[in-house]
């Protein structure tokens, strides 16, 4: 019987990190030790053995901009400009939401992650205790923040702050360690000064992250600089919102001095590559100018109506790609480093204490499939995973040490499909039906 989805000690023999077969022991939701031959020592501490036969040991993955829940939205908009993506088709349709899509929705995002090795994500949306339903149930870590959107009025602002903090205190209550909150003010272009400075006092006073959209349009960036008088990172350095807590989505129109000063701040920048490129945001985000400037760059999917998948391995090698034919330099970010900002420097910026295959760090980690045939042949395992592997080749995923999908399998996938279909359904007929009221 496999203990899916509770912590165990767990023995891994056999695996292949760094090019080496190596076990390694898990115990208490963390990593005990890791080296060849443990396995004599640990044999009879765990309650479960598995016999990984080679394959690839990684950390777990982090998806550092999402929106789960919009994975009932996939292919329901595609090929827009994103204003008119967001105003004419997203926006109306999320009127029509409730707290039942987002739980669904939410299921069917966090198996498609652990399905394709994500073990943590930072989620941006509404509803988002019924997310969090959704997400202890799947057993991954997740930091949710409610989608801040003031649109300028104090009265929507009142009701955005009573939402924030009524989730701040839901999550405290539910006292599950792999659950986080942060403040989720929009973007600039949808949050009030007055909204912003909430957004950042109410975080920094509760050791909490904050999640935005930065700088992912020209149209963002020519719009601040005229309101403004300043570029959009120094506007949301202005009302406090670029710390080492936060996470800024997008990025992709950032100069050189806005770089600098997410680097001052440690600000982490999620590189959502496929999402620009779908939605021709124009511009690649500055990947060289943040690495020297000392940002920490992770890597996000954003939600599925723009990806429109939660495959960070699709993201990894669209990241590595998209540098290197932006710049015509084939050396920016290597395999090595794109398997890094999927793991280390997410785990980093959410603080989920696990990103490394080390003893001392959270046991999140994944084992890819040595016998799939993007590894073949086997030159270079990690050149394998970002050039030439999905994550269909992620057999099993352990989270906080407990084992969430093993040799493929997850209990409860066929109910999570259909509960996930009806709810999309339901949620378009509905808007559909105000669309006939409506002419
Ligand atoms: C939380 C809100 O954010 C919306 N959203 C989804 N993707 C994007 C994006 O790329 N830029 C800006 N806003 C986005 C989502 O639909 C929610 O309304
Ligand atoms: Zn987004």
């Amino acid at each position: 019987m496999i203990p899916y989805n509770k912590r165990t000690s767990i023995l891994i023999k056999g695996a292949t990190h760094n090019c080496r077969k190596t076990d390694i022991f898990i115990d208490d939701g963390k990593i005990q030790a890791v080296g060849e031959g443990i396995r004599s020592e640990f044999k009879s501490s765990a309650d479960f053995e598995i016999d990984a036969g080679g394959d690839v040991l990684l950390p777990g993955l982090v998806n550092t901009h999402t929106h789960a829940a919009m994975s009932l939205l996939r292919g329901y908009a595609d090929d827009m400009i994103l204003f008119e993506w967001l105003s004419q088709k997203i926006w109306p349709l999320e009127a029509h939401l409730n707290g039942d899509d987002v739980y669904w929705g939410t299921r069917l995002a966090c198996l498609e992650m652990i399905k394709s090795g994500t073990v943590a994500f930072n989620d941006m949306y509404f509803f988002m205790d019924r997310a969090a339903d959704a997400v202890e149930e799947a057993g991954m870590r997740a930091c949710l923040s409610h989608g801040f959107i003031d649109l300028f009025t104090e009265e929507k602002r009142e009701a955005e702050i009573k939402a924030t903090i009524n989730l701040h205190n839901h999550i405290k209550s539910r006292n599950n360690p792999k659950l986080t909150f942060a403040t989720g003010p929009h973007a600039l272009y949808t949050v009030s000064p007055e909204g912003l400075t909430w957004c950042a006092e109410y975080a920094t006073e509760n050791d909490a992250g904050i999640h935005i959209h930065l700088s992912e349009t020209q149209q963002e960036v020519d719009d601040c600089v005229k309101n403004n008088g300043i570029t959009p990172a120094a506007h949301l350095d202005k009302y406090g919102i670029l710390t080492e807590r936060t996470v800024a989505a997008h990025c992709c129109y950032l100069d050189d001095s806005e770089c600098e000063l997410l680097g001052k701040r440690k600000t982490a920048a999620s590189h959502n590559p496929a999402s620009n490129m779908k939605l021709a945001g124009g511009r690649a985000i500055p990947y060289s100018a943040l690495k020297n400037a000392g940002a920490p760059v992770c890597l996000g999917t954003d939600g599925c109506a723009s990806n429109n998948n939660l495959d960070l391995f699709e993201e990894m090698k669209i990241a590595a790609l998209l540098q290197k034919f932006t710049t015509g330099d084939p050396t920016i970010l290597p395999a090595a480093e794109a398997i890094d900002i999927a793991s280390r420097t997410g785990a980093e910026a959410l603080r989920t204490g696990g990103g490394t295959i080390a003893p001392g760090f959270a046991a999140d980690i994944i084992l890819v499939d040595r016998n799939a045939i993007c590894q073949a042949p086997f030159h270079n395992p990690i050149s394998n995973i970002v050039y030439a592997c999905g994550g269909n080749a992620v057999r099993s995923v352990i989270c906080d040490g407990a084992i969430l999908m093993h040799d493929r399998e997850i209990p409860g996938e066929d109910a999570i499909l259909a509960g996930a279909e009806a709810a999309a359904t339901s949620l378009v007929a509905r808007r559909e039906e105000e669309i006939r009221n409506q002419s």
